[in-house]
């Protein structure tokens, strides 16, 4: 799977929050295989002896770092944000979060096309977090973003794929547009539902970070994703409303004594 041009290994994504310990994380993303990391630059402030440490453990990985914009609440500071993270972490891929309501951190989906126009004509390779609208979707192509993730549920919250009519909706209308699954999954049968779905990665930070056993969950979820896209992969049959037999009633006694 192609996103900007990169080939990645794996369509699994981690956060890098909330975990109990620096050597936890390390262990839980390679128990899951994950290709990709994001990181947040508001932990790893420049310099900070913590921030230090942190980015050297992440280098460590050998994974993609996607820096993330978590916590922006407006166009000014996310930009800001964005251009702190190219220079720290040496990559012009950003998470782009713009968040426009506290309750549910949903994003401010105005807030969020207007800061892709912005930083995709700064040069940067921006993965919005969304919501399902399509015309939504439709303005942030518009402003420049070549992939899109939208979101499962409201991050942190474990519900899954609260809106499934919506995400089918989002992944018919734009069939070739590489979508991530970002913020919501709880479980490993998510993610299996997001690729059964046709989206082409997820991104998870919460449900293995905070799990009792977060390598066992990173596995867990390398399982999940491969059997979701294998699944996907063999064309499911289509749900129907009626029972439709699937053991053939040819030459059953009770036929025969019909005859
Ligand atoms: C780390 C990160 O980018 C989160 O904001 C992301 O959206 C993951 O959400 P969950 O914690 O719900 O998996």
């Amino acid at each position: 799977m192609e996103f900007y041009g990169t080939q990645l290994s794996s369509r699994l994504m981690l956060g890098t929050a909330q975990y109990d310990s620096p050597a936890l994380l390390a262990q839980s993303v390679e128990a899951s295989k994950a290709s990709v990391v994001t990181v947040s630059l508001r932990r790893e402030a420049a310099g900070a002896q913590a921030g230090q440490a942190f980015w050297s453990l992440v280098k460590s990985l050998g994974v993609h770092i996607l820096p993330n914009t978590a916590g922006c609440h407006g166009v000014r500071e996310a930009v800001t944000t964005a251009h702190m993270a190219r220079e720290i972490f040496g990559t012009d891929w950003v998470k782009l979060e713009v968040i426009g309501q506290g309750d549910l951190l949903q994003p401010d989906v105005f807030g969020l096309v207007e800061a892709t126009r912005i930083l995709t004509e700064d040069g940067f390779k921006v993965f919005p977090y969304t919501t399902e609208d399509l015309v939504t979707a439709e303005r942030l192509l518009k402003a420049g973003a070549e992939v899109l993730m939208p979101w499962g549920a409201p991050i942190g919250s474990g519900r899954g794929l609260n809106n499934i009519f919506g995400l089918r909706a989002l992944r018919a209308h734009f069939p070739t547009i590489p979508m991530v699954i970002d913020a919501g999954i709880g479980r490993p049968s998510h993610a299996t539902m997001a690729f059964e779905l046709g989206f082409d990665a997820v991104l998870i930070n919460t449900a293995v970070a905070k799990a009792g056993d977060p390598v066992r969950m990173g596995e867990a979820f390398r399982l999940a994703c491969d059997a979701g896209l294998a699944g996907y992969a063999a064309q499911p049959i289509e749900e129907r409303d009626m029972a439709v037999p699937s053991t053939p009633t040819l030459g059953l006694a009770r036929g025969l004594a019909v005859e």
